[in-house]
Formats: C-alpha cells, structure tokens, sequence
C-alpha cells in the first residue's frame, strides 16, 4: 500500500509531521530539520514515504542520530538509514522556495537516494496528495502504516527460528541475522520491527544466550510461540551414511539427535556451527561429501540436499519456545490467558528465595518455569563467619515465568511483596500465552 502522508515513529508514538513536531526542541532538534526537509520536498519528489522513524540520543556528550524511513510504493519495501553526518550533508542541499528551486530540489532528493542505495527505479508520485486524518491505529506500536512488519531471527533461510517468526507473524518477511545479538540490535535499531527468539527446547533445555541478552537489551516480550521441531539428517545427492565423517549443526539441534545419531551407527565426529540451516548451506556451498547437516526438510529443499534419515530428534515431541521481542510492551488483559517474564536478584537475607516463591504460591499462581545465571558483574559473595572462616557463595540472577497478567490484581501483588526480597526485580514483559495445539502441525 503507498502511503504519501508523513509520519515519524518518536520513542513509541506516531504521530503526522505537522508544524508542532518541528518545533521539538533540543536534543532532537537535528531529528526535527530533517523532517521538515522531507515535507517541503515530499509533494513533488518521486519518493513516496510510507513511514519515517528515528531515534536521537546523546553519547559522550555528542547528539546522534538515526534515521530510517520506509518507502512502500511498489509493494516493497526499502529503508534507508541515515546517520547525523548524512542528514547534516543532505541539509545542505536544501533550498528553500518553490519552481526550479523546487524541481532541483527533488532531483537532488532522488539523486542522493539513489547514490545511498542504489535503487534507481522510483515512481512518479500522484499530484493529488491531501493529508489523511489519524486514526487510533497510528498510534499503536508497528506494525506500521501498511507496510510489511519485519521479523528478525537468528540463522539463514530454512533455521527452525524462521519457521517460528512465520508462525508468530504468518504475513511477516523474515530478516536473518548472524547472532542473537544482532537479531536485538536490529530492532532497537529500527531495521526490524520484531525480533523472535528460542529461549527452551524440551529436549535440550534453556538457550542461556538468549537469557542473558534479554536482560542487557532494553526490548520487551510481547508473545510467544511454540514450534514442534522435527529434524532431518542431510546430505549432498549420492552421498549414503556410509560416507559420513561428520555431522554439523546447531549444538542444540545436536544435542536433540545425541541417540539417534549413535542408534543409526553414526559415530562420527559432531561439530557445532551457528544454526540448522547454516550448516546444510555450508555443505551445499562447498559441495562436501564426507559432511551430514542436521536441519529441517525446508532447509533440505532451500539448499538442494538430500534427505538420509527423517524424524531424528531423540524425542517425537520435541518442541522449542520462541519469544517475540519489540520496542514497546503490549497493554496486558485479563480476558485470555497471559504469561508474564520476570528477572530479579534476591536480598542475601536467608530463605529470600522461598519468599520470594511463596508470593507466588499464596495468590494461587502458577509458575511455569524458573532459570537462574550467574551475576556477571557480581559472580561471588564472601561471607565472612567468626567461627568457620569465610565461605563463598555464587550469586544468582533468576527468571520466572507465571501464568497471570500483569493486568491481574494478584499478579500486582505478588511482585509488590516480591520487592522486599529482592534487591533487583524487572518485569521483561506479560503477553498472551500460545495455546494452539502442537498436535498435528506439519513436521518442519
Ligand atoms: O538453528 C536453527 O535452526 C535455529 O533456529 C536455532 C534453534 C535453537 O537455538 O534452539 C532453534 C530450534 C531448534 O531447537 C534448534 C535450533
């Protein structure tokens, strides 16, 4: 859908550029001039502006700031990210006044376009342009104004964590990333609009990564999605598991077929790479014919491999937990059930970890899990104990998952009490809980 109106996401709100967002004063000031460029330019440039967002910030006493804006006229989508250096250069193209100006104006807009992305094929945009009033739903945090919603994941077309952000966003288009930690970075920095993540799998456990990022990232749980995980040994066309020194994949995956492997006489050497799909992708490029991969049968069909044996996980109803991550919280309710994430750090006072549980127990509310990491920035506790001497204990952070919403009287008042015995406590997010039935969904 093109969208010829300005719009610019601001820290969560939409709002329509009009003269009062160009009177925003410092630090966003810089954020403010752009705007107003784009306006006076957007009626007759070719550009058409489906969405503009950015985000300014001071570091080290220094204003930056990103720019990126969607352009959706032709069904696809394209962004554009600019840094402060590129606006204030861009700034000093513009003139203002109307005719030629103007006209050279918007040639130069295209130009310089052109020149950061390469894409040179733009439309004319229609003459008739009024604005369009606001409604309710550009308030909302994204999806925005028509256009795609973004998911980033971590791995490459084909990883099971693709399948999750397609199940969670079934209308999304999937953007792939090298890390977890790029998959956050992505949305915090506006290149994504969602992020979905494996945070557990029933056979191999917890994905501590994930765990440990959620609480360095600024991102907030909105959902979650369960996706039964179906494996499939892989390999070259004409290569038998007679040929096989080795098999690749993602150590969670690896850890997952641990028996089938040694039940199909494969006691080969396993090595872990970064994900399912990269490990297929990897022997397909290099056309390996002593390597087996272990990935989904997409990826088997993506990278041209054959499939040696079907259905290897150690269990049949093996199931991995993704959570989507976004800017902005949802608004939690009470009229479907809903999870809520916390993580905390408890008071060193003993038996706070059993208060900290009994909170809990007292309302009725069910726990569905609990993990515990070390405290990096503080992994020990000395306590020093006149009569045996100083004994050192780890320090733990802890997550818990409960079912209730924090839109819940006892959810509220649970976490009330759950202050006093911790001396750290965040709410990482309180969203719907995936209740589809795992029965019957297509092996991946
Ligand atoms: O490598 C992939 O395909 C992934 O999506 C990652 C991942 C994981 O991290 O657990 C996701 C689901 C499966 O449990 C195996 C691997």
């Amino acid at each position: 859908m093109a969208c010829d109106e300005l719009y610019c996401t601001f820290f969560g709100q939409t709002m329509q550029i009009s003269s009062a967002s160009l009177r925003m004063s410092s630090p966003f000031s810089d954020f403010a001039m752009r705007l107003s460029t784009l306006r006076r330019s957007g009626r007759k440039s070719p550009l058409r502006i489906g969405c503009m967002h950015g985000y300014s910030n001071r570091t080290n006493g220094r204003i930056t700031s990103q720019m990126g804006i969607e352009n959706n006229t032709h069904g696809e989508h394209h962004s554009y990210l600019y840094n402060q250096h590129l606006v204030q250069e861009r700034m000093s193209m513009e003139n203002s006044g109307d005719g030629q100006q103007q006209q050279q104006q918007d040639l130069a807009e295209r130009a310089y376009l052109v020149q950061v992305n390469g894409y040179d094929s733009l439309a004319t945009p229609k003459d008739l342009n009024l604005p369009r009033p606001l409604s309710i739903s550009d308030f909302a945090p994204a999806p925005m104004h028509g256009s795609t919603l973004r998911v980033a994941y971590q791995g490459v077309p084909g990883a099971y964590s693709e399948a999750a952000a397609c199940k969670a966003y079934p209308e999304c288009e999937p953007v792939p990333c090298e890390q977890f930690e790029a998959a956050f970075q992505a949305v915090e920095l506006w290149l994504a609009d969602r992020a979905v993540l494996p945070v557990e799998n029933s056979l191999g456990g917890s994905i501590h990564r994930n765990y440990d990022l959620l609480l360095r990232h600024r991102l907030h749980i909105v959902g979650e999605v369960q996706l039964p995980v179906h494996h499939c040994l892989l390999a070259m066309p004409g290569v038998s598991k007679a040929d096989l020194r080795r098999v690749i994949s993602h150590p969670q995956a690896l850890a997952q077929c641990e028996h089938t492997l040694t039940r199909l006489g494969l006691s080969v050497a396993r090595e872990a790479v970064d994900d399912t799909a990269g490990a297929a992708q990897f022997i397909a490029e290099n056309n390996l014919r002593d390597t087996a991969a272990i990935a989904s049968n997409r990826a088997a069909e993506i990278y041209g491999m054959n499939i040696l044996a079907n259905g290897i996980q150690d269990d049949a109803g093996n199931v991995t937990r993704f959570v989507m991550l976004a800017r902005e919280p949802i608004i939690p309710r009470v009229d479907r059930p809903f999870k809520t994430s916390i993580v905390f750090a408890k008071e060193e006072a003993t038996g706070s970890l059993f208060k900290v549980l009994s909170a809990f127990a007292f309302r009725d509310i069910n726990l569905t899990k609990i993990e515990s990491r070390p405290q990096r920035k503080k992994p020990l506790r000395i306590v020093d104990d006149n009569n045996s001497g100083k004994s050192q204990y780890f320090e733990y952070l802890f997550y818990i998952d409960f079912e209730a919403s924090m839109a819940d009287k006892r959810a509220q008042n649970a976490l009330a009490e759950l202050q006093e015995f911790t001396s750290f406590l965040r709410v990482l997010g309180s969203y719907p809980m995936d209740v589809t039935p795992l029965v019957g969904s297509p092996p991946l």
